[in-house]
Order: C-alpha cells, then sequence, then structure tokens
C-alpha cells in the first residue's frame, strides 16, 4: 500500500457511500466535527432522505458542540460514486449488509479513490478477509463498525482483514479519535467483531423469549431499560459482576455463581425467524411505540444518549459561559482534532 497520502490530523474531505440509517449518521457525525462530507448513494431519494436525517440530527449535535465552521451546507452529494471519492482523504463505506455487494463496492471504492486513502467498512460483522477479495489494493481496507447514531455514541470498531496493512489499522485507529470517537482496535478479526457478539447473545435469548410466550417485547425491554442497562452506561458487564461478589470480587462472584453457568439459562442457537415471530416482535415494538413517530422515537433517543453522556462525565454537564458572553457547551468528544 502507498502510506497515506495525509496525517489522521490533516484531514479535511471525507466521503461517505451508502446514506441510510448509518451513512446518513456518518455524515452528520462528520459535519458537525467540521469536515468537508462528499456523499454518494444509488437511491433516486437518497439526498432528500440525507439532508432530512442531517438536519433532524442537527439540533442534538447542537447542543453537545459543534467544530469550528461546522455547517450542513459543507455537504455535498454526487452523481457518482466516482466523484464522491475523487478529492476524499478517508471513506467510510454503509451500504445495505450484503457480502457480494460489499465485495464489489470495496473494489470499485478503491479504484476510484486516491492510492493510500484508507477506506473502512460499516459492516456490522463481516470480516474484512471476507470482504478485501476483489480490491486490487486490499491493503487499506479496515472494518471501522459504528454504533446507532454514529453522530451520539462514541465507540468504534476497528479491524483489519487478512490482507490489510497494519499502518492502515493504525491510521483509522487515530483518524476516528481525532475525529471524535472511542476506538478500540481489535487485534484479530472475529465475525461480528465485540459488541455485536455481545449484543447478539442477548438478541438471540430475547427472540426465544417472544418465540415461547415466555415474555413480552414490554417486559424484554423493561428489564433492561429498569435493570442492567442502568449500569451499563458506565460499567462494564464484567467489573459490574465483580461488585455482585462483595468484599470477595470478582472470585468470590465465581466461586457462588459458578456452578449456574450450567444451569440452562441461555439458548445460543438462534430461534427460527418465522412470519409469527416477526409479527410478535413488530406488534410488541408498535406497542411499545404508542403514538409516537419514528421521527419523534429518534429525537427522544438523540436526547437520552446525550443526558447519559452528560450524567456519566462524558460531556459537561453545564453549559458554559465563553469570553463572547454566548453560552458553550464544548464536546469533550474528540478533543484530539
Ligand atoms: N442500522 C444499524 O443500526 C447499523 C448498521 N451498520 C452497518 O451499516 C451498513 C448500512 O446499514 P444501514 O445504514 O442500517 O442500512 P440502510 O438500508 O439504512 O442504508 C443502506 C443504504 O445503502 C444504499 N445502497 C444500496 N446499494 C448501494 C451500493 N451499491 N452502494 C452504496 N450504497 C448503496 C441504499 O440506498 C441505502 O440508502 C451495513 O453494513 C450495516 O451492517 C452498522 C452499525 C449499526
Ligand atoms: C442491529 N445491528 C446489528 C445492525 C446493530 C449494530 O451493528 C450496532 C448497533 O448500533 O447496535
Amino acid at each position: 500500500m502507498p502510506s497515506s497520502p495525509c496525517a489522521p490530523e490533516e484531514v479535511r474531505r471525507v466521503a461517505c457511500v451508502g446514506a441510510g440509517v448509518i451513512g446518513g449518521g456518518w455524515v452528520a457525525h462528520f459535519l458537525a466535527r467540521g469536515y468537508d462530507v462528499t456523499a454518494w448513494d444509488p437511491a433516486p431519494d437518497a439526498e432528500e432522505k440525507l439532508r432530512r436525517l442531517v438536519a433532524a440530527a442537527w439540533p442534538a449535535l447542537e447542543q453537545i458542540g459543534l467544530a469550528d465552521g461546522a455547517s450542513p451546507d459543507r455537504l455535498t452529494v454526487t452523481a457518482t460514486v466516482a466523484e464522491a471519492v475523487a478529492d476524499a482523504q478517508f471513506v467510510q463505506e454503509s451500504a445495505p449488509e450484503k457480502l457480494e455487494l460489499k465485495r464489489s463496492l470495496l473494489a470499485q471504492l478503491d479504484a476510484a479513490a486516491p492510492p493510500g486513502v484508507v477506506i473502512a467498512s460499516s459492516t456490522s460483522g463481516y470480516p474484512m478477509t471476507d470482504m478485501q477479495t476483489e480490491a486490487a489494493d486490499p491493503g487499506r481496507l479496515v472494518v471501522g463498525h459504528p454504533f446507532n447514531p454514529p453522530y451520539l455514541i462514541p465507540l468504534v470498531e476497528v479491524v483489519g482483514g487478512k490482507r490489510t496493512d497494519d499502518a492502515a489499522v493504525e491510521w483509522a485507529s487515530r483518524f476516528y479519535k481525532v475525529a471524535g470517537k472511542s476506538v478500540i482496535t481489535m487485534e484479530r478479526e472475529l465475525p461480528g467483531f465485540i459488541a455485536n457478539r455481545l449484543q447478539e447473545a442477548l438478541w438471540r435469548e430475547a427472540l426465544h423469549m417472544v418465540a415461547n410466550g415466555e415474555a413480552t417485547v414490554k417486559e424484554i425491554d423493561d428489564s433492561i431499560t429498569e435493570g442492567p442497562g442502568l449500569r451499563w452506561a458506565f460499567m462494564g458487564p464484567c467489573l459490574t459482576f465483580a461488585l455482585a461478589g462483595g468484599d470477595g470480587g470478582m472470585g468470590h462472584m465465581l466461586d457462588h455463581f459458578g456452578p449456574s453457568l450450567k444451569s440452562p439459562w441461555t439458548r445460543l442457537e438462534a430461534p427460527e425467524l418465522d412470519d409469527t415471530l416477526r409479527a410478535a416482535m413488530v406488534d410488541g415494538c408498535d406497542e411499545a411505540a404508542g403514538s409516537r413517530t419514528i421521527a419523534q422515537l429518534v429525537a427522544e433517543r438523540d436526547q437520552g444518549v446525550i443526558d447519559v453522556l452528560r450524567a456519566t462525565g462524558r460531556l459537561p454537564r453545564q453549559r458554559t459561559e465563553g469570553t463572547d458572553g454566548i453560552a458553550h457547551t464544548p464536546s469533550t468528544m474528540g478533543d484530539e482534532k
């Protein structure tokens, strides 16, 4: 791989390819961090949808603090994928989760992007080794797995494939940090990475319980928001369970509850996602949403995430008075730029 044309700190132009839920969220994030963003998506109504997503996200982004000069006006939606990446210093791919599509799109991006520019895929679970098979320069392809919405949830999991250069993984990890993200750089590939493997274990169990009539969608959601979810926002499952061992910590917790691990508390096989289970999940979520639209739920979620980030000290709690007499709420996320 030719070495990257610029240092992560020098990046000014980012391309986002695929502009749905996640690609659009990335666009909003990079705009808020003060980058010039080009975007391409083949859907006929993509530009209108993308600008709507950015406009809906902007109040939350203003609340957590915009970079100097950040503006939705710095978004250019291009007519072709080649135009989107022609001048880019970093490319984020967020096309549908279909392996063949990812393979050919990443090869197309590799052919069109300037030599050496790092290209990251938002894939939720494919190892890069499986996606980089058709690219002429697989060395610059990495996974950069975000969490929804990428403009508020800090984590990005970064990992390369067998043919990725270590330098590209390092460059991407540094770039995401500069761009305001919290990064886990994985040493080795693992389908689903770290967080989605954990989420999927919980998700499979939730689907089994609904399929078997053992719990409702509401009970499952309440069991997390009224229970472990409150702890997980600031203390992970391992340290949280260490406290379950009292003064004896994790050692006592394992001695005490270890034998229960052998009890059949979980079913690791995925349930059959048949029409009945699908309908039960959709109906349960419709009931939980009540009269709230998706747009209202997105705004509610965004405010909830901001409140949690503030409450856990990852964003300033108080608005501060600037020297210009104007109240600012600077973001502490991404203060490396
Ligand atoms: N939805 C989520 O919560 C998360 C999704 N991801 C990953 O992000 C990627 C995108 O997922 P979503 O945004 O949820 O899907 P989406 O369906 O909302 O958006 C996909 C977009 O890709 C466009 N598209 C279709 N063919 C394309 C092509 N050949 N080239 C470029 N764009 C194309 C579609 O028009 C659509 O706008 C997937 O790899 C997914 O696994 C990652 C983290 C979370
Ligand atoms: C549903 N999902 C598997 C696409 C979710 C993710 O990949 C990450 C997230 O946002 O939770």
